[in-house]
């Protein structure tokens, strides 16, 4: 295969097109999630999980983790957040279990990832465990460029859109306007430090239509992800921020005719200009393909 030209790397190499909850208290949804097709997991010690039943949670959690019977999916444990009476012994158990990534809900300044990032070393998290940020109250999406640009352990800025809608007195509406402002600050913070980021999730697991149309929207404004509540999101998340079939076809296309041009500033595919920007854009579209390629 012909060499790439130099290309933007991909702020998350390891594909993150769909990243399901589940509460770390749900037996059955912890051993179901070991067959289902998504990308990355948050085994949830937050709002899913009742204060009684936290404790129990968190040793599920940790034991999921230390079980590596997840495969190839990216593991996470999300914490109960700062200033919390769980956060710290939620915050020791993950970093002990060492997860890919430990999600903070509710993170609301770049002083707050160092803290973070500070207690998570303290607690003895492998390096391999990356600080994964979420992005849900108006303060956050003030601060968001210095959050994502906080410390190089933060690797993923997650919307929680739930929170946002509760703390914008906002509403949850098709095409999500009263959010677009705050997802896009989101983005270009991301996007400008380099790291990932997940869109929100869609409450009516029934909503098939209203919840792909949400997929749609997220690739389009740049998302790499979306976060899920249920099995059946999966799939839809997965082909949504998948390359389709045309656009691997596209890309190669772009490569080949660029190469064809060599040397030339300018040339055209299928009638339409390409210059070095998009020879960078169709080569990461193969990189993220092929990635996927690669888990199956
Ligand atoms: C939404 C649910 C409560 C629905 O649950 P249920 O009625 O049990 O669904 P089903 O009967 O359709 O389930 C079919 C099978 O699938 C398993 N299941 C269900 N959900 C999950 C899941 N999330 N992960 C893995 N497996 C799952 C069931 O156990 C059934 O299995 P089986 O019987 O063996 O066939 C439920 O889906 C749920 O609890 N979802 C997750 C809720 C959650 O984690 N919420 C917190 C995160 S969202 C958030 O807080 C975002 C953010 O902070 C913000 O502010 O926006
Ligand atoms: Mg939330």
């Amino acid at each position: 295969m012909t060499e790439h030209p130099t290309a933007p790397e991909t702020p998350a190499h390891t594909p993150l097109r769909s990243v399901l909850y589940m509460p770390s208290s749900n037996e059955r949804a912890l051993e179901k999630a070991k067959s289902l097709p998504c990308d990355g997991l948050i085994l949830d010690l937050e709002d899913a999980v009742a204060p009684d039943a936290k404790p129990a949670a968190r040793e599920a959690a940790a034991a999921a983790v230390a079980s590596g019977e997840y495969g190839r999916r990216t593991v996470t444990i999300r914490v109960n957040g700062l200033g919390t009476e769980w956060h710290d012994a939620d915050l020791a158990a993950a970093a002990q279990a060492g997860p890919a990534g430990v999600v903070v809900p509710k993170v609301g300044s770049a002083a707050e990832v160092r803290a973070l990032v500070a207690a998570l070393e303290k607690a003895g998290a492998p390096d391999h465990t990356r600080l994964w940020a979420m992005v849900e109250t108006p303060q956050a999406i003030l601060d968001v460029r210095e959050i994502a640009a906080a410390s190089d352990r933060l690797a993923v800025l997650v919307m929680g859109t739930n929170d946002l809608v509760k703390e914008l007195y906002a509403e949850h509406v098709p095409g999500r306007v009263p959010l677009l402002t705050s997802l896009s600050l989101s983005l270009l913070a991301a996007r400008a430090a380099g790291v990932a980021i997940l869109d929100g999730v869609y409450n009516d697991v029934k909503d098939a239509d209203g919840f792909l149309a949400e997929c749609r929207q997220g690739r389009e404004l740049g998302f790499d992800g979306k976060t899920l509540i249920h099995p059946g999101q999966v799939e839809g998340a997965n082909t949504a921020f998948a390359p389709s079939p045309e656009a691997v076809e596209d890309a190669r296309g772009v490569l080949q005719a660029w190469e064809d041009g060599r040397g030339s500033g300018v040339v055209t595919y299928r009638g339409k200009m390409v210059e070095n920007l998009h020879v960078e854009s169709a080569t990461r579209t193969l990189r993220i393909h092929e990635a996927i390629t690669a888990l199956q």
